[in-house]
């Protein structure tokens, strides 16, 4: 038997961060060699699992060269600023990396993307099996359904959430309008008010809510003349985020370099 991956959880006291805590604890080809979280967090010092009721022997720090080094892949729900200074610190000691955290500038996708060429990692917003599902159905939907249908993306997400649209909802985005042969920059449309004229058919509209405990839902609404479409779906856990970054982890001990999404993880391009 192979020995177990070493995995470090970056965000270890979030949301993310203790479900992905908890899942690597059930895992038996996986170990918990590091938890990080910011200097500032009250979390420091507190074991890993204190927060799921079940200690790992793995003290949350701030110390990012003494959670990485020995360690395999470092899995990443944080912020933008966090990843990067978490990247930084992977190149340091040649770990590689599954970033599920969203938000990232085009330029901080490109200092990604560049970190990738020499450590392997994964990159994805939504690492649900069923998410990635419905970036393909949309796909073929989007082709199917080119003219004479106005594209809307609509999400649902927590009132804790800080970034909109979500990354999965962006990341649709970028599907639908390269299915059509756009680019997103040029063609979405992120808020309406006051008198907006009439609907641009060339356009793929956001429509974003924030309220309570929803974990994650997302439609695509397909509206035509006399029949509408719509591709839903809706996250009731965590727990699939959690499931999918472990096996993009895995993928990653199969590769060197370069990044990839989870349609390489999942083996769905
Ligand atoms: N790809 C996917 O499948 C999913 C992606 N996400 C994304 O993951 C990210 C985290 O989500 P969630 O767990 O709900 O968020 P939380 O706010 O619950 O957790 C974020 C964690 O990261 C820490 N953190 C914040 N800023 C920094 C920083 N600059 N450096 C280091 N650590 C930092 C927080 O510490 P503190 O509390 O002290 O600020 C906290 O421990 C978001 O971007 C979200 O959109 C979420 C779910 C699924
Ligand atoms: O912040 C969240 O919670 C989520 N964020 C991701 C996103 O922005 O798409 C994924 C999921 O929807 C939950």
């Amino acid at each position: 038997m192979n020995a177990p991956l070493r995995l470090v959880v970056a965000g270890a006291s979030g949301r993310m961060g203790r479900m992905l805590v908890e899942a690597i604890a059930a895992a038996d080809d996986l170990v918990l060699a590091g938890a990080l979280d910011r200097a500032d967090s009250p979390a420091l010092g507190e074991d890993a699992g204190a927060a799921i009721g079940r200690p790992q022997g793995v003290a949350i720090t701030a110390d990012l060269d003494a959670a990485l080094a020995g360690a395999d892949v470092l899995i990443d729900f944080t912020r933008p600023e966090g990843t990067r200074a978490h990247l930084a610190a992977c190149a340091r000691h040649g770990v590689k990396a599954v970033i599920g955290t969203t938000g990232f500038s085009a330029a901080q996708k490109a200092e990604i993307a560049a970190h990738a060429e020499r450590c392997a990692t994964v990159l994805a917003p939504n690492m649900s099996v069923g998410v990635n599902v419905v970036l393909k159905l949309l796909d073929v939907a989007a082709r199917a359904l080119d003219t004479g249908y106005d594209i809307e993306v609509i999400e649902a997400h927590h009132r804790h959430k800080v970034d909109a649209p979500s990354g999965t909802a962006l990341q649709m985005g970028e599907v639908l309008a390269a299915a059509l042969g756009r680019r997103l920059a040029d063609c979405a449309v992120y808020a309406r008010e006051g008198h907006t004229g009439e609907r641009d058919p060339s356009t793929i509209g956001f429509s974003t809510i924030r309220g309570g405990d929803i974990v994650g839902d997302h439609t695509v609404l397909f509206a035509g003349t006399g029949e509408r479409i719509e591709i839903s779906h809706r996250s009731g856990s965590r727990a699939g985020y959690a499931q999918g970054s472990l096996r993009a982890a895995r993928f990653l001990a199969t590769v060197s370099s370069g990044l990839y999404g989870m349609d390489d993880v999942l083996n769905l391009r």
